[in-house]
């Protein structure tokens, strides 16, 4: 009941009443960001917004989304401390199991997926990492392992790169206490950075505080994953890669109704969502492939 309470509560304090968003950098472009009911498509310009609103895209529309989005945070924050340890496990194993048992999953050859921090009360990732770094990859005839990328933060500017591993052992702590690799591999060689790579990544397991069932998804406020996909869909573009899919992982209380989370132009929806209840497919490639 009191989760209910405060949920409702957070939905109250959030649901935004202005539906038109400005972007961000170019500051040309207008998001739609009225709840919805299609599924995938909301968070893309309509085709006339350049011209229509290029005059409402302000700096303090911006400034009222970022704090719109602090409140937010701090709402599933205090959720998702106030959680019960022994739902929070059952649902750790109920989404991992999800999706080790998917076939989008099992077929997929290169994954990035971040390392949970459990001080931060971020889904679990860790039955799914050991799970890559252990066994084959099961693509019917060749038996190769999958390639794990993991994230490296790089500096306070939101640069943020997908390392390869190939142990747990590779990880240290970082200055925020979240496990990643260090940038060599012990003896001296650089691991394989995931922009450098010849082949694209099919699927991103990727973390978040709320989503929604549009593909929102609102990070921890470092921007690091939105500019990171901007870039690796950049490369993937321009090599005219195969799209990758991208999925966050969420417990049942960081899904939101739609319109509650704010967006920007920066944000990079998201394809589906696993939730213990099961896999919300939501862009067309989420609908096709899963
Ligand atoms: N496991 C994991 N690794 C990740 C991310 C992540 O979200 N999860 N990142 C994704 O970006 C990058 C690191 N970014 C981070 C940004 C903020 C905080 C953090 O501790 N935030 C505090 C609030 C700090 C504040 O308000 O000043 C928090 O969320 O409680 C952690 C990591 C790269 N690695
Ligand atoms: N592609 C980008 N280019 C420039 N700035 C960006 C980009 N993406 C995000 N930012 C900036 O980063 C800051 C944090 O963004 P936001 O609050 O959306 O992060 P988030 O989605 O919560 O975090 P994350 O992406 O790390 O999970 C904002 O000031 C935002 O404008």
């Amino acid at each position: 009941m009191r989760i209910n309470g405060l949920i409702q509560r957070a939905k109250v304090v959030l649901t935004t009443q202005s539906c038109t968003i400005a972007s961000s950098a170019a500051q040309t472009q207008i998001f739609s960001c009225s709840p919805s009911s299609s599924r995938s498509f909301i968070l893309r310009p309509p085709s006339d917004a350049r011209s229509i609103f290029v005059s409402m895209t302000k700096d303090s529309e911006l400034d009222a989304i970022s704090q719109q989005k602090r409140k937010l945070r701090f709402e599933i924050r205090k959720l998702l401390k106030g959680m019960n340890p022994a739902q929070r496990s059952q649902e750790d194993i109920a989404i991992q199991n999800i999706i080790l048992e998917s076939l989008w999953f099992k077929s997929s050859e290169r994954l990035c997926a971040y390392i949970n921090c459990d001080a931060l009360r971020e889904v679990d990732t860790s039955k799914i990492l050991s799970s890559v770094l252990c066994n084959p990859a099961e693509d019917g005839k060749v038996q190769t392992r999958k390639k794990l990328y993991v994230p490296r933060v790089e500096d306070r500017s939101s640069h943020m790169r997908m390392l390869n591993i190939s142990s747990l052992n590779d990880l240290i702590p970082n200055s925020m206490n979240i496990l990643e690799p260090a940038a060599d591999n012990g003896i001296g060689n650089q691991r394989e950075d995931v922009m450098q790579a010849s082949n694209p990544v099919d699927l991103f397991l990727l973390p978040g505080y709320a989503f929604d069932r549009s593909g929102r998804r609102l990070g921890r406020g470092g921007g690091y994953y939105d500019m990171f996909l901007k870039r690796y869909q950049g490369l993937a573009a321009e090599r005219k890669w195969k799209q990758s899919l991208l999925v966050a992982l969420s417990y049942s209380l960081q899904i939101m109704d739609e319109g509650v989370i704010p967006v920007a132009a920066n944000d990079i929806p998201v394809d589906a969502l696993v939730s213990p209840d099961g896999v919300i497919p939501i862009s067309p490639v989420a609908l096709e492939r899963m």
